[in-house]
């Protein structure tokens, strides 16, 4: 297992090119993999996560090949993967177990999901229920976690589905399945949910009706491959808008990075902190819209997060929680449970670590509400645990930026799972980063 190690200060400078968005480089994978024709992916994120959907599908039978800075993927179409030989291991990625769960229901022969210790204590009864309305057979353990057990043959029909959270992974998994099923699948959600999956159906020749909150699908015949320039990842640019707005004297450029609507909180958060953040250049890159992004120093204050904001930005609360601890004044989240089942409970363990650095820090059942130190240093240092989730790594990562000391952060092996480089890319910006051995 590696560690990272941060000497305290410095600041941000140059321009930053982020890894592909882990979300769109899945899905590209998987539409790529069931489409008509040939698949060039551009942008492809090489992270332990798409690796894992990637390596899935070469077991299905599913070819690929690099062709200089593509990902080609020749489709087999909808109806033409092969049975795997062994379970399908599917790592650290929740996305790929929930969308690939809602796949494989769909195909004529069994199928098993695993993944690690992480994504196996994740709750995929979320996905086993709707599936199983559409006439799946699925089973996870007593509780429902993964392993998944999905026997295939089975005939789906079209469902409404009305998800008790907003989830693009569930909205995506019942859409998956709805490709196979009988009649129209409609997905009614609670709240905004991402909308990768319905951009890139729309693209490869899927007709959708779409309103607020609410997707319908019709089977098809076939999906008609179509190439992917994957944009730049919101979610890893967001811990480097923040490390540029809470280190002095700092400017940082990101070009290409996904700003999808359904994806854009930490944008709009960051700027209602006070944050110094300029988009230029905005143009849509396969059906996603991206921008450049420029951020500079900036005071931050406190606000209040909840209702729709929570996921619009539900991935990035890592990064924005080390923002509120530079602010000035409080900021308070509420509505956020779903952090508390990602690949760690973030709620919990991003508290516990900002405690560690000497934040004032108040944890509640579905947030928790931080007293700003708007005075460097805004942290002492210290050691911090990650509990092997990507995002905790890289949040504290950043805080060094303020801190009067060396941050160390162990089971740093698991960033890789999102932003392979982060440490070199970290550094050239002017992060005093290093990865070390640790001794366990
Ligand atoms: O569909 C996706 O690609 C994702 C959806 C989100 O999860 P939920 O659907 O559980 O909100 C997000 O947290 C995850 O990192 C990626
Ligand atoms: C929650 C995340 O991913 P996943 O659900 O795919 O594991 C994430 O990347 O923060």
């Amino acid at each position: 297992m590696r560690r990272f190690r941060i000497e305290p200060g410095g600041h941000l400078q140059g321009e930053v090119q982020v890894p592909g968005d882990k979300s769109v480089s899945h899905r590209a994978v998987m539409f790529a993999a069931l489409a008509s024709g040939t698949t060039r992916v551009t942008g492809f994120l090489e992270s332990a996560d798409c690796l894992a959907t990637l390596a899935a599908f070469a077991a299905m039978g599913v070819a690929h090949r690099r062709e200089g800075n593509a990902l080609v993927i020749d489709g087999v179409g909808l109806h033409g993967l092969q049975a795997p030989d062994a379970p399908l291991d599917l790592g650290n990625a929740g996305t790929s177990m929930r969308l690939l769960s809602g796949l494989m229901a769909g195909q004529a022969f069994d199928s098993v999901l695993t993944g690690d210790a992480s994504l196996s204590r994740r709750p995929m009864a979320r996905v086993i229920e709707p599936l199983t309305r559409m006439g799946a057979d699925i089973r996870g353990d007593a509780a429902g976690r993964a392993p998944l057990h999905i026997r295939g043959g089975r005939p789906l029909r079209g469902i409404t589905y009305r998800p008790p959270v907003a989830s693009a992974q569930i909205k995506s998994c019942v859409l998956l399945a709805g490709l196979y099923a009988d009649g129209e699948t409609r997905i009614e959600e609670p709240g905004v949910s991402r909308d990768h999956t319905e951009r890139m159906l729309a693209a490869f020749g899927v007709p959708l009706r779409r309103g607020d909150r609410r997707v319908a699908l019709q089977p098809v015949e076939r999906l008609r491959a179509a190439d992917v320039a994957v944009p730049a990842d919101l979610s890893s640019a967001a811990f480097f808008m923040v490390a540029a707005s809470i280190a002095p004297d700092s400017e940082l450029r990101l070009p290409g990075v996904g700003i999808n609507p359904t994806r854009r909180g930490v944008i709009d958060i960051l700027l209602a902190m006070g944050a110094d953040i300029v988009l230029g250049n905005e143009r849509e890159q396969a059906g996603e819209p991206v921008a450049d992004i420029r951020v500079r120093s900036a005071p931050l204050k406190g606000i209040a997060i909840g209702g729709d904001q929570v996921e619009l930005a539900i991935d990035e609360f890592p990064a924005i929680f080390i923002a509120a601890a530079c602010a000035e004044g409080t900021t308070r989240l509420t509505g956020a449970a779903e952090l508390r089942v990602k690949e760690s409970d973030r709620i919990a363990v991003m508290a516990d670590g900002l405690a560690t650095l000497g934040v004032d820090v108040t944890v509640a059942e579905d947030g928790l509400t931080i007293v700003g130190r708007p005075q460097a240093p805004s942290f002492g240092g210290g050691h911090v645990a990650s509990h092997a989730d990507h995002r905790i790594a890289m949040a504290f990562a950043i805080a060094a930026l303020r801190a009067d000391a060396a941050i160390t952060i162990d089971d740093c092996d698991y960033v890789d799972t999102s932003f392979p480089g982060f440490v070199s890319v970290a550094a050239a910006a002017g992060l005093a980063i290093r990865s070390e051995r640790a001794a366990s």
